[in-house]
């Protein structure tokens, strides 16, 4: 699914009227109908609505969807902060519906006419700004923002929380945003809605699609994606009736330290699980015992270190390589990594300290293999590309690193970027806190490393495991609990995982 800009949705709208063709009013009529049904599905006729409008189109969508909740028999008030005495077309028309019917409407002109906020069973709806913000919100708007951010426990906000911009709030005045419980977002998700610094005002956020004009999307050019089932499904391979173990690669794991074999053996078991044909895992001496009882499938190659890796020759033709989980800083290790690294001819998983040894070694850094998927989270892709400001300003450093490196930068976390070496980014749609866990990093690790071993390239393979992997977590987080889920529980939702995508 493509994230488009501000722009770019604009553009759409004004497509979606011409050739649909639809009147503008009507595409607001059936914007808001998305809205007021998501809102009577989730709410019961008890709950009554104070619904805050600005004077936009945003502000339009706002009157009609109280129109209809007070159609259907829900206590509505409406209250236009007159910020601007310039009205949209669509706002006035729907101005005046609302006033020809019995519907409590009120003008607020300043901060001594904010009215209450009901406490119980009551929800804001916050209709001041969407897309056509375009300066930091001042004034009475960000009063009545600053006031509903203090008063209101039940804020849901229509496209975007007010005050929030499409894409850049680096310049924005956060004080004067929307702290939304929910957003409910048209048809396409923007970017700014997947930047973890700006969860405390989106909330939980809904795509609503409102029939914007399908070709007017296919056609439009974008950087940013959303990865979703349907991306997804079809980059699957099924497997065929006359294969052998050696159809399916041979992913080698270089991984762990004494302590930290733990990390060693989720990557090992998430290859396995991932469907790779041979699986080997290259380690210290001291985890021999623990893997080879913990996961019998996996061959182990036991390093000259004992307790950490230390410089030894390690076969990496043929082998899909899964590189750094638990393996530590020591120099070592270092030296190792760079004579692995150099030995290596075809794209490997780069992860944890492995990523860590390469931020203090730019010359290590040139030895990684072309189209490598490197998975940092944001410690240790800080350590790699430098401090930033903010999470636009972190979303090119990882464009300019991808690039630099020729590598595919996968950044961890809630909406893991995936970003190809062209500037390409994809944000992954599946996964849950409850994946903030140690060891689910490791998880992920070796089942890239096991998808790359089958064939898939390494974009698709990058792709196909983070959103895996994250709906993995989904499915234990269903099954037990956020809370209670741990890095095993991944691997044991694989077999799902697998069933439901390959052979639905
Ligand atoms: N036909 C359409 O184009 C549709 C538009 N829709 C809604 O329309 C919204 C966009 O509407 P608009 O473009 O009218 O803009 P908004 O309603 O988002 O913004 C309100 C107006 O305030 C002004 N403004 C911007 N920043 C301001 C500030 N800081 N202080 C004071 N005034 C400011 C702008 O000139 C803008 O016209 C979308 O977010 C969506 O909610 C939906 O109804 C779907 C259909
Ligand atoms: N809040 C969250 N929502 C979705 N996924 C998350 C969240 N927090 C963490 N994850 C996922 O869990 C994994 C954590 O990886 P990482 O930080 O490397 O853990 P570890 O090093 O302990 O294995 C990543 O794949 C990340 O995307
Ligand atoms: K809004």
């Amino acid at each position: 699914m493509k994230i488009l800009s501000a722009e770019q949705i604009r553009e759409a709208d004004q497509y979606t009227i011409k050739y649909e063709p639809i009147v503008s009013s009507e595409l607001m009529e059936r914007a808001a109908s998305k809205c007021s049904e998501w809102l009577r599905k989730k709410y019961d006729i008890h709950y009554s609505y104070q619904i805050f409008c600005g004077v936009g189109n945003n502000g339009g969508d706002g009157l009609a969807i109280a129109r209809q909740l007070f159609q259907k028999g829900f206590d509505v008030k409406v209250y236009q902060v007159a910020f601007s005495s310039k009205k949209s077309p669509d706002f006035i028309l729907n101005e005046k519906r609302i006033q020809d019917m019995d519907i409590p409407y009120k003008i607020i002109k300043r901060p001594s006419e904010f009215p209450p906020i009901k406490q119980q069973k009551n929800i804001v709806i916050d209709t001041l700004f969407g897309s056509g913000l375009n300066r930091p919100a001042r004034g009475l708007a960000a009063d009545m923002i600053s006031y509903l951010n203090q008063e209101s426990r039940h804020t849901i906000s229509i496209d975007l929380p007010s005050g929030l911009f499409p894409e850049d709030n680096s310049e924005n005045d956060m004080d004067f945003v929307i702290k939304a419980r929910h957003t409910l977002t048209f048809e396409l998700p923007k970017l700014a809605l997947l930047f973890p610094e700006n969860g405390p005002f989106v909330g939980q956020w809904h795509l609503l699609p409102i029939g914007l004009h399908p070709r007017f999307i296919s056609e439009a050019e974008t950087n940013y994606h959303f990865l979703t089932l349907e991306e997804i499904k079809p980059l699957l391979q099924k497997r065929k009736k006359y294969t052998h173990k050696g159809s399916f690669g041979h992913v080698k794991i270089v991984a762990g330290s004494r302590g930290k074999m733990g990390a060693a053996i989720l990557a090992t078991k998430a290859a396995l699980r991932s469907g790779a044909g041979l699986v080997t895992a290259h380690i210290p001496g001291c985890g021999l015992e623990s893997m080879q009882t913990s996961t019998p499938e996996a061959m182990v190659e036991e390093n000259s270190g004992t307790n950490i890796l230390q410089e030894s020759s390690v076969e990496t033709t043929g082998y899909s390589l899964g590189i750094g989980p638990g393996i530590g800083k020591d120099h070592s290790t270092k030296n190792f990594l760079r004579a692995l690294l150099k030995n290596c001819k075809s794209p490997a998983v780069l992860d944890a300290d492995a990523l860590n040894i390469i931020a203090e070694d730019e010359s290590c850094q040139k030895l990684i293999p072309a189209l490598s998927i490197l998975t940092p989270h944001p410690k240790e892709f800080q350590r790699i590309a430098g401090e930033y400001k903010g999470d636009l300003e972190k979303l090119q450093k990882q464009k300019d690193l991808a690039r630099k490196l020729n590598c595919i930068v996968v950044l961890k976390g809630a909406h893991t970027s995936i970003c190809m070496p062209d500037g390409r980014i994809y944000f992954n749609s599946t996964g849950n806190p409850g994946m903030a866990t140690g060891g689910s990093g490791d998880v992920l690790t070796g089942l890239i490393a096991g998808l790359l071993a089958q064939g898939y390239s390494p974009e698709n393979t990058a792709l196909i495991a983070v959103f895996l992997h994250g709906m993995a977590g989904d499915y234990a987080a269903a099954e037990e609990s956020v809370e209670s889920l741990i890095a095993s529980d991944l691997i044991h939702q694989f077999g799902k995982v697998f069933r439901n995508l390959i052979d639905s």
